[in-house]
């Protein structure tokens, strides 16, 4: 939305039309504002300023290199959760001092690797992890830093499928054993306790379950220190929600930031973050081409070229986004349902949407900057699209469509199969 000016009726994000970047990438197709990318960063790394703090960028949210070179400037860290994310965010530069490595199911063959990368800290999530990890630092003649994700019981008022720090959750250490847990890892030979970390869920739009996990985690952060074991920082995660329709509320990020960071102030912790969709979700779009206006009864469907392969969200959550012709132009209005070209009745990308459009016409697919790309798959063989990156009034092709070729080989692999 704020990514977004209309000049003359045409939709340019920063200085650039979106209709050139549709002329020269086709369409569909991702388009990133660096300026955007860059401010939302600022908010945390500005508002944590009275403390000693590190701002680690959730790299699942979208993983392109440029993006993570862009927060690599910034000094931002990075948040992983897999092996691929590690490799991404070495590729771009980012310094392995700076990297936390969250998951609940980090396989041996990633610990290694991190390992050998000399990470900053793995978010440990369960018991069995910790003695996993401690087996492999010791096989590698290394010790690993570790932190406890501890899950602090809290309701974050998000949906169901992306809360993830109640009871019940698959994440994390419950907060009960949680003691007894550092009490164990502080004795493992091979590990370092260096923090405490929570997540309690995405899209997060109040500050008030934000704010009882911090409660929560300093309490427990209290008793390990009492119990002898000293620690380094605190990592309250990330889930900071975005506005994805007019009139939503939104998180006050640089409200919540100067309130946490005059809480920690003479703690002697460093304070961590792990902030994914906020930082790039608004700063993104995914423009799309009409394919055909069809009239289905008592129902209008405006079938484009996206579709739930390249943003998958609201077939799964049956979240919204806004979606906006990109010229304006004098034709009929009408109410659509905006579907893909995919065989699955959930391909759908808006339901009731209030258009004036014609085939042929440019739409753009509002805050499409998290969890689109990162989520996007090959379904019904699609190419997964480029991406651009719009720096002031130039375009950056920041990644190439798939290759066609590679995805329509028709090669028979029956007569190679071992
Ligand atoms: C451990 C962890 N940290 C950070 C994030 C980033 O979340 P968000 O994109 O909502 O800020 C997630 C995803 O929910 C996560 O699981
Ligand atoms: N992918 C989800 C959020 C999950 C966050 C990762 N734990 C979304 O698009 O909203």
């Amino acid at each position: 939305m704020s990514t977004l000016q209309r000049k003359d009726g045409a939709l340019a994000m920063e200085g650039v039309p979106l209709e050139e970047v549709a002329r020269r990438f086709g369409t569909p197709c991702y388009v990133y504002s660096r300026s955007m990318i860059e401010a939302a960063y600022r908010e945390f790394d500005e508002g944590l300023a009275g403390v000693d703090h590190l701002v680690c960028y959730a790299v699942k949210a979208n993983s392109n290199l440029a993006i993570l070179d862009v927060l690599r400037r910034l000094g931002s860290g990075f948040d992983i959760v897999s092996g691929g994310e590690l490799s991404r965010v070495r590729a771009a530069g980012g310094e392995s001092s700076k990297i936390l490595f969250s998951g609940v199911g980090k396989s041996e063959a990633e610990i290694r690797f991190a390992l050998g990368e000399r990470i900053r800290c793995f978010n440990v999530e369960s018991e069995p992890e910790l003695e996993r990890l401690n087996a492999l630092a010791g096989a590698a003649g290394t010790k690993a830093a570790v932190s406890l994700r501890v899950n602090p019981d809290v309701d974050a008022k998000t949906h169901p499928y992306i809360s993830t720090g109640l009871a019940g959750n698959k994440f994390g250490i419950p907060y009960g054993r949680s003691l007894e847990v550092y009490r164990h890892a502080a004795r493992l030979p091979h590990l370092v306790v260096s923090g405490i970390d929570c997540h309690i869920g995405s899209q997060i739009l109040e500050a008030s379950p934000l704010e009882e996990a911090v409660d929560r985690v300093l309490e427990l952060a209290d008793a390990v220190i009492a119990a002898g074991i000293p620690l380094h920082h605190v990592d309250f995660g990330g889930g900071f929600g975005i506005r994805y329709r007019e009139g939503d509320r939104t998180m006050d990020v640089g409200h919540y930031t100067r309130k946490l960071a005059q809480r920690m102030q003479g703690r002697g912790l460093q304070v961590l973050l792990e902030p994914g969709r906020y930082i790039v979700g608004n700063a993104g779009v995914l423009l799309t081409r009409v394919e055909y206006l069809k009239l289905d009864k008592a129902k209008r469907f405006a079938v484009v070229d996206a579709s739930m392969s390249e943003l998958i969200r609201p077939a799964l959550y049956e979240a919204w986004h806004e979606i906006v012709p990109v010229t304006e132009a004098p034709r009929e209005r009408a109410t659509y349902d905006v579907v893909g070209p995919i065989c699955e009745s959930s391909d759908v990308l808006g339901t009731g949407r209030e258009l004036a459009i014609a085939e042929g016409d440019l739409l753009a697919i509002l805050s499409a900057g998290a969890y689109a790309m990162a989520m996007a798959s090959n379904y019904n063989t699609r190419p997964r699209p480029p991406e651009a990156l719009v720096d002031g009034d130039r375009i950056l092709a920041i990644r190439a469509r798939e290759s066609v070729e590679s995805l329509y080989a028709g090669e028979s692999t029956l007569d190679k199969a071992e």
